[in-house]
């Protein structure tokens, strides 16, 4: 057994001060008796901090209660009321606003992560409050604040789209994507279980998971492990765990396949984001090339094509059958494809951008490994087309533009460096 001067927990914990007294055998007994000054005051703090934050989060009068009700006021006959997590995001964002405009009630919850830095994520919370939307600032993996949020308001949909993404940083931070995508996951699925009556529940899934995939264009039928990055592994896992909750509990889901979402708004760590600002700046771009030289393609797909896509997905969801944790029947699972069935390659997107701001870019070409096939997305979205009346109906000319115009009137012209995006 170790000794106490060896166990670690006990020497970075507050109580090592009074350890490491001179009567290191007396003094274990005193405190039992008689907690130090010192104790005293942690536990003090520990209630205090407890105190406030169960006050913010269950008082009925608290002012962020109040909030969560004005939000989810419904204003239109048979309206739906949601709760969308990720609500500071860049779809999140869109798809709040949407559902907002119609008439749905929306409550937004954010833990307005720094991954790509806080202030785009705040000037949308601004943005979605200026519609009628508040956003709670707090994370879905905290079961206490889910729990509150679901006893305020009596939620039909979940929207989902809170989650870790880039594909890239999840080589550097797996850790990160497994919180995220897969620990918060089942923890906001627990709650869903548990809800009288359930929420039908819709989320994020991503064009990802077809992963080293030979066969094009990528179906929902598909084969699609083995995954090729872990971003995608969790969002595979996501699948599979929705899976399990409708088939063991009765909820509804719907999982959305989202390839390369882009827009006002967007997401700063994206490949066309970054190009504008480099091309503003003057700077060079890289263009990643895959195996044998072959151009990378993506199906790009605007901002307001998705929106349409999950509004669709929340409207004709179909309802979870259980209540409290209990199924009674069958619920639906569906799976989609939201992409536009027309790949462009990356130089065609730079070309695209450089006729937009009228400026050339210089271009680093780097050869990667990458296998071509797998860097090469196209995609079938014939089951969304027919399912959700999902129809795409802005070409990658017309949506960058789009794009460009936001970024020089958020940004200003002459571009000013940002440090907190
Ligand atoms: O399909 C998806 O599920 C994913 O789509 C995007 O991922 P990705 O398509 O890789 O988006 P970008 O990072 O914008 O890259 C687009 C293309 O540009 C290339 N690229 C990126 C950055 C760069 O500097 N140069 C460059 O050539 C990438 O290799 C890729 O072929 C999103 O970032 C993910 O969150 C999303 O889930």
């Amino acid at each position: 057994m170790p000794t106490l001067e060896e166990e670690p927990l006990l020497l970075s914990s507050p109580s090592c001060i009074i350890l490491r007294s001179s009567n290191p055998i007396m003094i274990p007994a005193f405190r039992r008796r008689f907690p130090s000054a010192t104790t005293v005051f942690i536990w003090a703090l520990v209630l205090l901090a407890f105190t406030a934050s169960y006050i913010t989060l269950v008082d009925p009068g608290s002012s962020v209660e109040k909030n969560v009700r004005s939000s989810a006021h419904v204003t239109r006959a048979n309206g739906l009321s949601v709760l969308v997590t990720g609500a500071a995001g860049f779809i999140g964002s869109h798809v709040a606003i949407a559902l907002k405009n119609r008439g749905d009630g929306v409550v937004g919850v954010d833990n307005f992560d720094n991954y790509y830095g806080r202030s785009l994520k705040e000037t949308r919370r601004d943005l979605l409050e200026l519609n009628g939307v508040y956003i709670v600032d707090g994370d879905i993996n905290d079961s206490r604040l889910l729990s509150m949020l679901f006893d305020t308001v009596e939620f039909t949909h979940v929207m989902h789209l809170a989650a870790q993404v880039g594909v890239q940083y999840a080589v550097e931070n797996p850790y990160a994507y497994v919180r995220s995508n897969v620990a918060s996951l089942v923890t906001l699925l627990e709650q869903c279980k548990s809800a009288h009556p359930q929420p039908a529940f819709v989320w994020a899934s991503s064009g990802s998971v077809y992963g080293v995939h030979n066969k094009v264009p990528y179906s929902e039928t598909d084969r699609v492990d083995p995954p090729d990055t872990i971003y995608a592994s969790t969002k595979r896992t996501g699948e599979e765990i929705t899976h399990t909750y409708n088939r063991l509990h009765g909820l509804s889901i719907t999982g959305l396949r989202f390839f390369t979402v882009y827009g006002p708004w967007g997401r700063p760590d994206m490949a066309y984001f970054s190009f504008v600002r480099n091309i503003l700046q003057g700077e060079p771009i890289t263009i990643y090339r895959a195996k044998n030289r072959v151009d990378p393609a993506r199906e790009f797909i605007y901002i307001d094509d998705i929106v349409k896509g999950c509004v669709a997905s929340l409207d004709t969801s179909g309802k979870s059958t259980g209540s409290g944790g209990l199924k009674n029947g069958s619920a639906p699972y569906r799976i989609f494809n939201l992409g536009n069935g027309s790949p462009v390659t990356v130089p065609a997107l730079v070309a695209i951008l450089e006729e937009n701001l009228k400026m050339r870019v210089e271009k680093d070409v780097v050869d990667t490994c990458g296998d071509g096939d797998d860097s090469f997305a196209y995609v079938n979205i014939s089951l969304a087309e027919r399912e959700l009346g999902y129809k795409p109906t802005t070409d990658l000319q017309t949506g960058l533009r789009e794009f460009v115009k936001w970024y020089l009137w958020y940004y200003g012209k002459p571009l000013v460096e940002d440090s907190n995006v």
